[in-house]
């Protein structure tokens, strides 16, 4: 259920420590249902913690998150996620389809059933990677391998799709494709997206709102307000990539 006093993503207060190190700091915003936010700041800023505390897979030492009015960690169901791709290991040995429906599971699937074979290749069609399903892991692009994991990430029909710089080692091109087949999952389902990116430009283009991070919040608000204001020099330090920041 989506309703104003249960958004999505709220954040409230939150703070997290790796051993002395605080990594996130007072963290506090709420992202309205259908919002597509992008997630900006320089390396070591701790947007991958940020996902990670809304996945529940890391727990704030003060403050709490919660999606859709439920402690972060929940409600897995309700969430489509697509990782880093370049940590995946490339030589794992499965198939597109195997890996589409372990997006259905909570562990790698032994055996593939015929509804979730179906539901593996609606998804694959929806990513426009119909063609993929049979090829194995090792053998795809880097744009192929995004399709495959964003697949994963909706196969199950999430409400909330967390993406954890997905555009990262993939072409201009195909980033454009991986904003307009989110795009298209939002109009069909109205779901809400948060992506890290370090593209501003595309920010500015695509997304509903921005979060403008390193270890605290610096901004966060519809595109054109915060890029506007000084958050990204305060986060950044500097306006060190002037290609990427002239928004
Ligand atoms: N499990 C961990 N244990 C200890 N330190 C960690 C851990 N995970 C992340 N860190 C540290 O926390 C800080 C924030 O890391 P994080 O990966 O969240 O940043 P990021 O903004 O996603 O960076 P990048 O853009 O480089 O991917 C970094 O200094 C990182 O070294």
């Amino acid at each position: 259920m989506t309703s104003p006093d249960r958004p999505p993503l709220h954040f409230h207060h939150v703070s997290v420590r790796f051993g002395e190190a605080e990594v996130l700091s007072d963290i506090s915003f709420d992202l309205c249902a259908g919002a597509f936010l992008a997630l900006v700041g320089p390396n070591g800023a701790g947007k991958s913690t940020l996902i990670k505390v809304a996945l529940g897979l890391v727990t704030p030492h003060s403050g709490h998150a919660a999606l859709f009015g439920a402690a972060a960690g929940r409600h897995p169901e309700r969430i489509g996620y697509v990782p880093q791709l370049k940590t995946f290991d490339r030589t794992f040995p499965a198939s597109v389809l195997e890996l589409v429906v372990s997006g259905l599971r909570r562990s790698w699937p032994a055996r593939v059933q015929k509804r979730e074979r179906d539901a593996a290749r609606l998804a694959l069609e929806q990513v426009g990677a119909g063609h993929l399903a049979l090829k194995h892991l090792p053998k795809l692009s880097g744009g192929e391998l995004q399709r495959a994991f964003l697949a994963r990430a909706l196969v199950r029909r999430p409400q909330l799709v967390l993406l954890d710089e997905p555009a990262t080692g993939v072409d201009f091109l195909a980033e454009h494709d991986l904003y307009d087949l989110l795009e298209r999952y939002q109009r069909e389902t109205g779901a809400t997206v948060a992506m890290i990116t370090h593209d501003l430009a595309a920010a500015r283009y695509h997304a509903t709102h921005v979060a403008v991070l390193n270890r605290r919040l610096h901004g966060f608000g519809p595109p054109a307000e915060v890029f506007a204001g000084d958050a990204l020099t305060r986060a950044f330090g500097h306006l060190g990539h002037p290609h990427k920041l002239a928004v």
